[in-house]
Order: structure tokens, then sequence, then C-alpha cells
């Protein structure tokens, strides 16, 4: 049997995609595993900003269409960039193991987010992240930084650039080798991540199950809970990529814990709250109600598209 892996061109995604690949090889013996490269709206609109070109599944509908057509079999995106509503069309077959879900700040000189001068220029064009370095530091000017991943960094870096420092997910990081330039990595007190940051989604047909039973061993339950419950918790915000939300779950002794944060888009307030339980569903959904039971409604109103 051979299976096809829709992907992503990025560096990122074609490392993400190769991972499954050399996973499966392993799982399976004799399984023959192939990449199919597309490119997405997401990578060829690189230069605008993300609220212009906007819309669900920027990242991600050209590989649902190839999988949809069986061109591809399967297709890996990172989970954050999912769109938190089920497509009946497909499933999840399998959640691989998280890597780190965290922050990490590159900055000039390699200084930590407390030593960034008065008034140092942070690029990022995710209103999460703008949103709680304003909270941190009030004095910090944001300005959009688009492109992938090393683009960012390269940007962010040029002295004569306008940026002082750049904030990106560690996961991507690590996965790229480049973990070497971080200046710090930012614990989830200061900046929560994205709802799923560092998880990978391994996208199936629904019902394909000659695909799914090949995917079921590669799935790690704890971290598909984790990031039910955080991705419920957005849903029941109102979704989107362009909300100023966070969210990180983690699971011991059978047990998920989950905190989320809401902001004001100046990072001038934010609501914070956890909340334990059981079913990650009704965690996301319950700790989405605490927070508007606390006003976050009033805290995103004109970050709802
Ligand atoms: N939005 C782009 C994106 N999607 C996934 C990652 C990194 C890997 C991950 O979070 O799983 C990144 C880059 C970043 O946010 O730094």
């Amino acid at each position: 049997m051979k299976l096809v892996i829709g992907t992503r061109g990025s560096r990122l995604a074609l490392w993400q995609s190769e991972h499954v690949a050399r996973r499966l090889r392993e799982l399976h013996p004799g399984l023959e595993v192939e990449l199919l490269t597309l490119s997405t709206r997401g990578d060829r609109e690189l230069e605008k900003a993300l609220p212009e070109i906007g819309g669900k599944g920027l990242f991600t509908a050209e590989l649902e269409a190839a999988l949809e057509r069986g061109e591809a079999d399967l297709a890996v995106h990172s989970l954050k960039d999912l769109p938190t509503e089920p497509d009946p069309r497909f499933t999840l077959g399998a959640v691989p193991e998280r890597a780190s879900p965290l922050e990490a700040l590159i900055s000039r000189g390699g200084a930590r987010l407390a030593e960034l001068p008065r008034g140092a220029t942070v690029g990022t064009s995710s209103p999460r992240r703008a949103a709680q370095l304003r909270a941190a530091r009030p004095d910090l000017r944001i300005e959009s930084l688009r492109g992938n991943v090393p683009t960012r960094i390269q940007k962010a870096l040029d002295p004569t650039g306008p940026y002082d420092a750049v904030l990106l997910a560690l996961a991507g990081l690590e996965r790229l080798g480049l973990q070497g330039q971080v200046s710090e990595v930012l614990p989830p007190e200061v900046v929560l991540p994205a709802p799923a940051q560092g998880a990978l989604a391994v996208q199936a047909r629904a019902g394909d199950e000659a695909v799914l039973e090949r995917l079921r061993p590669l799935d790690h339950p704890p971290t598909r809970r984790a990031v039910e419950a955080e991705r419920a918790f957005l849903r029941a915000l109102g979704s989107g990529c362009s909300l100023p939300v966070g969210a990180l779950a983690v699971e011991e002794n059978g047990l998920l814990r989950l905190r989320g944060r809401v902001l004001r888009p100046d990072g001038s307030q934010s609501l914070t709250h956890a909340l334990e339980g059981g079913d990650p569903e009704q965690l996301g959904a319950a700790l989405a109600e605490a927070l508007l039971a606390r006003g976050a409604a009033r805290l995103l109103e004109g970050a709802w598209a």
C-alpha cells in the first residue's frame, strides 16, 4: 500500500510532513509513504497582512481539496492553523505527541523581554501575541511581521530593519534547528500560546478506514485531549486566529487542567482563568463560559470579525 501526504512547501511544513512519513514507515514496515507538495493561499500571499486576506483555512484549504479529490490520502498541518469548526468530510486520524507549546522571543543582542529597551519594536502579526506583549510591556511598539519562520527571524535580526525582536512558537524553531537563536522562552503566565500550538494534525478522509487504521498508532491521546479542550475553548469564544485569546491545557493523572486568557487587543485589560475537568469539550466550553461571565465579551468587542 502507498500513502500520499499532502503538504505545504515551507521548510516547517516539509519537516512536519517528513516527520510523520518517517514515523509511519517505522510503524508499518513495507508501507510506501510519499509527499505531495502544494502551495496554499496563505503561502502565496505572504506579504499581505493576515486580517486583510483573512478567511478560515488560509493554510489548509488546498490540502483539503487534494484529499477530497483523492490526490492525497492524508494531510499534515500545524493543528493551530486548522479551523476549530469540524468539517464532516475529514477527520483527525492522529494527533501525535506535542512538542513544546510555548512562545520564544528572538531579539537582537539576545535581550530577554524585560531587557528590551524602552519603546522597542516587536514584530508579530498575531493579535494574541500583540495583546499579551502590550499587557506585559505597555511601552513596546508592535509592528506587523509576516513570512515563513526563517524569514521572520532574518527580518527581526536585520540591524537596518525596524524590528528589535520577534515572537515565535518554540516548536517551529526546534523543528527547523533554530532553537539556538532563542533569547527567552516565555512562561505561559506571561504569554499563553495559541490553542493547539506545538501539536500536529494528521488529517484524513472521514470513513477511510484503510488510512485511519494506519494512523491510529501515531495518536497520542493526552495530547489529543489537551488540544481538544483548548480548541473547544476558542470555538466557544467565536473562533479565529484574529482573536486575542490564548489557551493551554495539560493532562496529569487523567485530569485536564485548562488555562485560558482573553485580552483587549491593546493589552490594557485581560482576564485569565483555569479549570480542571475530565471531558475536553465540556472543559473548553465551561472555561469560555466562566470568562464570559467575568466580562470577556466586553474585551473582545471589536476583535470579532
Ligand atoms: N501561524 C504559523 C505557524 N503555524 C505553526 C507554527 C509553529 C509550529 C506550531 O505552533 O505547532 C507557526 C509559526 C509560529 O507561530 O511561530
